[in-house]
């Protein structure tokens, strides 16, 4: 479904991505973990079009896709859900949840996967003409799953969707992401919060200053020397912080 190779960004003379390899297969939840600043948000940034590669490769669904623009992308089944949500406050719970429509004409349709996101979060639907500013920050999260539902992706990009969350809310979010996957879609996720991320996905790449550090099921990383030295960089490990 994804296939990344070498994949170099720059901000000016900061090099952000060095080199990136990554695949994901149809039907796979793939987490990508690392610290503050490892390059995971312009990874994401980079897939959707939105961050421009220096060079490397995209191909999603066996196409190169670097250098489409991103409502191109969105069109092709490319969703992204960035950090920090960007849903509009002002707007209502129904308009935010319907941008996600925008490039489609099929009512019916819309109208079907409308209650089909409001059926998966029923909060949404409780709160559906209230302003999506007066939502909680989980309420939020959900909205902005939703609204990039609308777009029908077949692969869901999440940028940190664990991040500020209590913990019953996360699990309420990855349960809604699980489901998803049942019914087929594939799953790319950023975290921070490294058990929650291993124990959400099938395979886990690891980041660090740009690179992939490290590659493996989530089940055999989890707790390793090896996996810690990959997050913390090797022989770097502040004694005060811990992948929990
Ligand atoms: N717009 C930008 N202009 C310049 N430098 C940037 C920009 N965005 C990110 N960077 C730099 O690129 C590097 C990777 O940042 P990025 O946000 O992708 O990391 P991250 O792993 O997502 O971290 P975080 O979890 O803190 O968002 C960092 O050194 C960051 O300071």
């Amino acid at each position: 479904m994804l296939a990344i190779e070498k994949l170099q960004v720059n901000y000016g003379s900061i090099t952000a991505l060095r080199g990136v390899d990554i695949t994901v297969a149809k039907g796979e939840i793939v987490a990508v973990i690392g610290p503050n600043g490892a390059g995971k948000s312009t990874l994401l940034l980079t897939i959707a079009g939105v961050v421009k590669a220096k060079a490397g490769s995209v191909k999603f669904d066996s196409r190169p896709i670097l250098g489409l623009a991103p409502e191109k992308l969105a069109a092709s089944g490319l969703a992204l859900v960035p950090e920090g949500r960007h849903i509009f406050g002002s707007l209502s719970v129904a308009e935010n949840i319907a941008l996600g429509a925008t490039p489609r004409s099929d009512r019916d349709g819309i109208a079907a996967d409308t209650d089909k996101v409001l059926g998966m979060f029923p909060v949404l639907r409780d709160r559906y003409r209230q302003r999506a500013g007066n939502l909680s920050g989980g309420e939020q999260q959900m909205l902005a799953i939703g609204r990039a539902l609308l777009s029908r992706p077949k692969l869901l990009l999440l940028d940190e969707p664990s991040l500020g969350l209590a913990p019953l809310i996360v699990k309420q979010v990855y349960d809604a992401i699980y489901a998803l996957r049942e019914q087929g879609l594939t799953v790319l996720v950023v975290e921070q919060s490294v058990n929650r991320a291993l124990n959400a996905a099938d395979r886990a790449y690891v980041m660090s200053g740009g690179a992939i550090a490290m590659v493996g099921r989530s089940s055999e990383l989890q707790g390793t020397a090896e996996f810690d030295a990959a997050y913390f960089g090797a022989g770097q490990r502040d004694p005060g912080r811990s992948p929990a």
